[in-house]
């Protein structure tokens, strides 16, 4: 059953129309990603739920309640937001407890509350500290505890690791995991990396231009993108035309495009055994990127160039300006008629 339902949304800014009959529902309890280019809308759908800007026409359900027109002091939605937007006059401890005071809660609950929010987020001793003597990082854990102290129902994340550098942000990444598990908060995050979408979602929504291209799980969206909008977001997909497999491989492709992961593409140095089950073709090493363990292959076929992951060893298997051959399961394969 769905904690929280949107219901036909639309929303224009201007002339401009941002979300188009939009409906999607979450879980509670559940993690899920609002995915998407820049501009698609996400932050705007996100502003949406949190009450702080308007529709044109639709419903926002949350539990059994008609949320559409309450105020956004009175959904108790948390967000966090791209910048860190602290109240920079305020020590860590105050800007925690900012919420909690509000509620004119007392002295001594206000102080075991933040203090367990402070130790969830790690930064005990900086209680006193002020913002401009964090890092980022740090920042943003401050902002994370000032949300999660009130127990919102629901925590919106805008964009929260766009700011900080690639190492900190896994561990915030898992930082927020951990809170979100430990105290079930039913969260909805935003962001434009699909790698971060993967490793953060239970559910994913992938945007595009105000609508919802493709929606499941992360493996879902992984290995069955439905469009080839989704699969070039998704996945780096490789994508080629059916006309050109059919004329590399012999084999009669009858749809227009044709997508497979460059993981599934099995390389060798010599021509390969050929199983009716499979497609063939042979090209040429153009490139060599090391992916963290990963290589990969920049093969030329013809006049395309076909993607090809395999895992790194100490010894570089193949070369730039080696004849490779290709095959693929044809079972690895998606069609799209266009
Ligand atoms: N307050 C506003 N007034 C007018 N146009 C706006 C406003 N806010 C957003 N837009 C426009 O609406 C579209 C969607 O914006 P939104 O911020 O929701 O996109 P996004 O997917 O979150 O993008 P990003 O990842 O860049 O933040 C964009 O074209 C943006 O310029």
């Amino acid at each position: 059953m769905a904690y929280i339902e949107i219901h036909n949304v639309e929303k224009y800014y201007g002339k401009q129309h941002v979300l188009k009959n939009l409906s999607l529902s979450v879980e509670k309890g559940k993690f899920v990603t609002l995915l998407g280019a820049s501009g698609c809308g996400k932050s705007t759908l996100l502003r949406i739920l949190a009450g702080l800007t308007s529709i044109d026409s639709g419903a926002i359900y949350l539990g059994e309640e008609d949320i559409t027109h309450l105020s956004p002091n009175k959904r108790n939605i948390g967000m966090i937001f791209q910048q860190y937007s602290l109240f920079p006059t305020m020590t860590v401890y105050d800007n925690v407890a900012f919420g909690l005071k509000m509620r004119k809660m007392n002295k001594a609950q206000i102080r075991s509350m933040v203090s367990e929010a402070i130790k969830m987020v790690n930064l005990e001793g900086s209680e006193k500290k002020y913002p401009s003597q964090l890092s980022g990082g740090e920042q943003q854990r401050v902002a994370l505890a000032r949300c999660i102290v009130t127990r919102p129902k629901v925590l919106l994340l805008d964009e929260p690791f766009s700011a900080i550098d690639a190492k900190l942000r896994k561990s915030l990444q898992s930082k927020i995991k951990e809170i979100h598990k430990e105290l079930g908060m039913t969260s909805i995050f935003v962001t434009h990396d699909q790698d971060e979408a993967m490793v953060m979602s239970d559910y994913i929504y992938l945007l595009n231009s105000g609508v919802i291209e493709q929606e499941g799980t992360p493996i879902e969206l992984y290995s069955k993108p439905r469009t080839i909008f989704a699969a070039e977001f998704i996945g780096d997909y490789n994508i080629i035309d059916g006309n050109f497999l059919s004329n590399i491989t012999g084999k009669n492709f009858t749809c227009k495009k044709i997508a497979f992961r460059p993981e599934l593409v099995k390389i060798c140095k010599q021509p390969l055994y050929q199983h009716v089950d499979s497609i063939y073709f042979s090209g040429v090493i153009i490139d060599i990127v090391l992916q963290g363990n990963i290589v990969r292959y920049h093969v030329m076929v013809d006049k395309t160039k076909i993607k090809v992951d395999i895992l790194s060893s100490q010894e570089c298997l193949y070369n730039i300006g080696d004849n490779v051959y290709l095959s693929l399961q044809m079972s690895n394969i998606i069609q799209y008629a266009e």
